[in-house]
């Protein structure tokens, strides 16, 4: 994905309006477990097509929210909505695919018995598909998934999941026990797939240079709350890392926020631009890996939430369903 093209920092500017249908939508989405809040008051929007990288510390609430988005958790406070539709909805349901990191698969069945069960339970199932993922990692259709290695079984469930020909496609950190090799053939596959389908990507993961090659779009969450929220491009042009020293004297960071005062990296202080910025000779745009890192480093810094990535308030989801419910 090409990620070079902002050549400015843009500053104050955020020039695009929201487009498009929103394939996740989450209105002050708020979950509350025994121990406290997992997550409190979330709302953006994640625009259908893009591929999104859900990003943040251990214990951040990247989980619950996807299990929000899935209907497998029910929230505290607040509404999700996928495609406009309730996350446990026949539509809902029809249209997501999520792949966990447990990734439940029977054992006693063999992987040609799996994918023969993801067909009778899904209508829009591709056999292709399903059985060219497996195929290209010489996975035995006739093998019992309990004899699997654990790499082959989180291909089985990739398999199971592309087939399904979803619109929203749910990642919950599903390559973690792959080989990188295997890593890199399931990323383009995912990429190749998005692009031909125009398939929405959710995907949580720590491997911060691995999301760069495929993610279009962003969520940071941090301690149950959102921290960054938009397309990548826009986050990038939104910041700039300055070849100045950290310790605040230099006038160059004048009109910006700084986000972290030293990059472990390149050297340099990460900001938020208060105004607009060459980039070149003392500023330069930051990568993904360092706007995360910058943020996951700094807590405290102030969110950022894209416009595009913004929504209106909750009433809009309450005034919709009852239309819906009206109408139907
Ligand atoms: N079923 C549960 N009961 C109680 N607390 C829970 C439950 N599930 C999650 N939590 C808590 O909610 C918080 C968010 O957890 P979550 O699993 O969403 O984080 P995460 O960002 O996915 O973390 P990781 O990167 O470690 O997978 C954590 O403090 C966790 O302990």
């Amino acid at each position: 994905m090409d990620h070079a093209k902002s050549q400015h920092g843009s500053g104050t500017g955020f020039a695009r309006p929201p487009v498009g249908a929103a394939a996740i939508e989450a209105h002050g989405l708020g979950k509350r477990y025994r121990r406290g809040w997992a997550l409190r008051d979330v709302s953006f929007r994640l625009p259908a097509g893009r591929v999104c990288g859900l990003v943040g510390p251990n214990g951040a609430g990247k989980s619950t929210l996807m299990g929000l988005a899935t209907n497998m958790i029910r929230p505290t406070t607040g509404a999700l909505r996928v495609f406009g539709a309730a996350p446990g909805s026949a539509e809902a349901v029809l249209r997501t695919a999520f792949l966990t990191q447990e990734k439940p698969l029977f054992r006693r069945f063999t992987v040609a018995e799996t994918l023969r069960l993801g067909r009778e339970f899904n209508p829009r199932w591709d056999q292709g598909v399903a059985e060219g993922i497996v195929r290209a990692g010489q996975v035995p259709l006739e093998a019992r998934v309990g004899t699997l290695s654990g790499g082959q079984r989180t291909r089985v469930a990739f398999a199971l999941a592309f087939g399904k020909r979803p619109d929203l496609l749910i990642l919950d950190e599903p390559m973690a026990d792959l080989d990188p090799l295997v890593r890199r053939e399931l990323m383009a596959t995912l990429t190749e797939e998005a692009a031909e389908h125009g398939t929405t990507v959710l995907v949580s993961s720590h491997m911060l240079a691995e999301l760069e090659h495929i993610c279009d779009y962003l969520l940071v969450i941090a301690n149950g709350g959102l921290r960054l929220a938009g397309e990548v491009d826009e986050l990038r042009a939104a910041h700039a890392l300055f070849a100045v020293s950290g310790d605040g004297s230099s006038p160059a960071l004048a009109p910006h926020r700084v986000i972290e005062p030293r990059n472990e990296g390149r050297p340099g202080v990460l900001a938020r631009l208060g105004g607009p910025v060459a980039y070149g000779g003392q500023a330069e745009p930051p990568t993904l890996e360092e706007l995360l890192l910058a943020y996951l480093r700094s807590p405290d810094a102030p969110p950022l939430i894209a416009p595009g990535a913004q929504v209106g308030d909750i009433h809009d989801i309450i005034t919709r369903d009852r239309t819906k419910a009206v109408t139907a």
